[in-house]
């Protein structure tokens, strides 16, 4: 399947890859995107002859989050109008974390904001050493919410609580110290990285891998529908603050933001 804004190739071995198309836009997930991908992990779930998806982005960038024009054009939108298009993506999060199938993520350039949250519900994470990754949210005056259960339960409240609320940028190191990353390698040996443990997922019978992933997901800290509702709340919330408004208008001015006159 194929679409503008993502890329789907499978291989005789079931082996899906999954590419993020807007490089020019650091493959920041538009509603577009974002109902495309959905709908294609939705799908690559359903097929039985697809065994490991591999998610990537092509061009400088894995994912540059939400896409801010989006978002922008929804500062004028009713609440109700927000709370869609925060669910849209709450709901894409929703989908790849209960794929039933191992996912990995090739991980180059930046990854920030809903990227992150990509990442945090793949199965194995292999980035370039290269790669640069930031819960940047808040330095745009809104909050890491739709991806938050999923980043807090892959790195922790403990490491989750700086980056979240500095929105500090970090390297491919401080990022496998978090427990984000699952593997750092050279760029040019990204792909070999990824190819060997493709193997590895491929060895496992497909049932008890789904079985197993849902196990993981599970156990622990569960992910409920009520705190999905919740979090969808919290970014419609945040996003209709003038600190949102001044933040996000900055990022297209080029600027600092002026928290002080929002
Ligand atoms: C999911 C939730 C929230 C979010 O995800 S909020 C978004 C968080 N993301 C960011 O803060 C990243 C913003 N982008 C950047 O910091 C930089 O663009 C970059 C990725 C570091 C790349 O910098 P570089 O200088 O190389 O390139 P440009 O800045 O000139 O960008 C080129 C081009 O791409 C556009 N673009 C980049 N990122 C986005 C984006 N996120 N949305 C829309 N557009 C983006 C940029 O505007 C340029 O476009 P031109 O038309 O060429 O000017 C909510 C939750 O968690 O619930």
């Amino acid at each position: 399947m194929t679409s503008q804004t993502i890329h789907i190739a499978t291989d005789e071995r079931g082996v899906a890859r999954l590419t993020l198309t807007r490089p020019d836009k650091h493959n920041a997930l538009s509603a577009e995107m974002i109902d495309a991908l959905t709908s294609a992990v939705r799908d690559l779930g359903n097929d039985k002859t697809v065994r490991v998806v591999v998610l990537t982005g092509e061009g400088a960038s894995f994912c540059a989050g939400g896409d801010l024009g989006w978002m922008r054009a929804q500062f004028d939108a009713t609440r109700a109008g927000r709370m869609v298009e925060a669910r849209r993506l709450a709901m894409l999060f929703k989908a790849l974390n209960e794929l039933p199938k191992p996912l990995i993520a090739r991980v180059q350039g930046n990854a920030f904001g809903g990227g992150i949250g990509v990442l945090s519900v793949c199965d194995m994470v292999i980035a370039a050493s290269t790669a640069r990754f930031g819960l940047t949210e808040v330095r745009l005056g809104i909050i890491p919410a739709t991806i938050s259960p999923y980043v807090v339960a892959r790195i922790g409240e403990a490491n989750a609580r700086p980056l979240f609320l500095s929105g500090k940028i970090i390297d491919a190191w401080q990022a496998h110290a978090t427990g984000l990353l699952s593997r750092v390698v050279a760029e040019e040996a990204l792909d070999e990285a990824v190819e060997a443990e493709i193997r590895h997922f491929l060895s496992a019978s497909p049932q008890a891998a789904a079985r197993a992933k849902a196990l993981a997901r599970s156990v622990g800290r569960p992910i409920t529908d009520g705190m999905i509702d919740d979090v969808v709340e919290q970014l419609a919330d945040a996003w209709e603050t003038e600190e949102a408004r001044e933040g996000i208008t900055a990022f297209f001015d080029k600027r600092q933001p002026n928290w002080r006159q929002a």
